[in-house]
């Protein structure tokens, strides 16, 4: 497993190593001890989550407020480009985003910890995008903000024209947002 820093300290990408073969291909997805002795993360999954989603559906930027969720992030068909931006007024980081282009066929996963706002663009036909949580979800506790907010000004690194959910049309701008500390 190789762990690569981004320039959000607690924002980790993932690669697990992949023994192929004549066959194909294997690599354990996750494995805690691996996971926590790699990242210091020593937060326990509670779910597992599985989305699939048309070129151009943006998701996000999605998180929980009161019931924070950690996200470990892969996908398993296709490409996205994911995105986690650092929503702890607090932070030294806090606005900032990191953008990653998770796929099947680059096996790259991101850690995406409690406190930030996550999200992704499809880029290939079709994207099946996995994910654990280190809560569960609480539809009373979700929160969004706009995936095209000029204050974060994400680079979502896909000119098309995206598709979105009713809810993360009408998501609120930074500015109006209930954030974390
Ligand atoms: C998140 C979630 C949703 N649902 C139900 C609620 C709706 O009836 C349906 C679709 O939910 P939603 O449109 O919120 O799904 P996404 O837009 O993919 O939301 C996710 O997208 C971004 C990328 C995230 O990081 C979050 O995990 C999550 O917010 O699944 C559940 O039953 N359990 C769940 O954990």
């Amino acid at each position: 497993m190789n762990i690569i820093d981004t320039i959000i300290p607690e924002v980790k990408i993932i690669e697990p190593a992949v023994f192929g073969d004549a066959r194909g291909f294997f690599f354990e997805s996750f494995n805690e001890q691996k996971f926590q002795a790699a990242t210091h993360v020593n937060l326990p999954f509670v779910q597992d989550n599985h989305s699939r989603s048309s070129k151009g559906v943006l998701r996000g930027l999605h998180y929980q407020i009161e019931r924070a969720q950690g996200k470990l992030v892969r996908v398993v068909s296709g490409a996205v480009i994911d995105v986690a931006v650092d929503l702890r007024r607090s932070s030294p980081t806090f606005k900032q985003w990191v953008a990653v282009e998770l796929s099947a066929d680059n096996h790259r996963q991101l850690w995406v910890p409690p406190g930030f706002g996550h999200g992704f663009v499809v880029i290939s036909d079709t994207a099946d995008f996995l994910y654990k949580t280190t809560d569960y979800w609480f539809k009373e506790h979700e929160r969004a903000v706009r995936w095209d907010d000029p204050t974060l000004a994400v680079d979502w690194g896909y000119t098309g024209e995206v598709s979105l959910s009713a809810k993360d049309m009408d998501a609120p701008y930074l500015v109006d947002a209930e954030l974390f500390e």
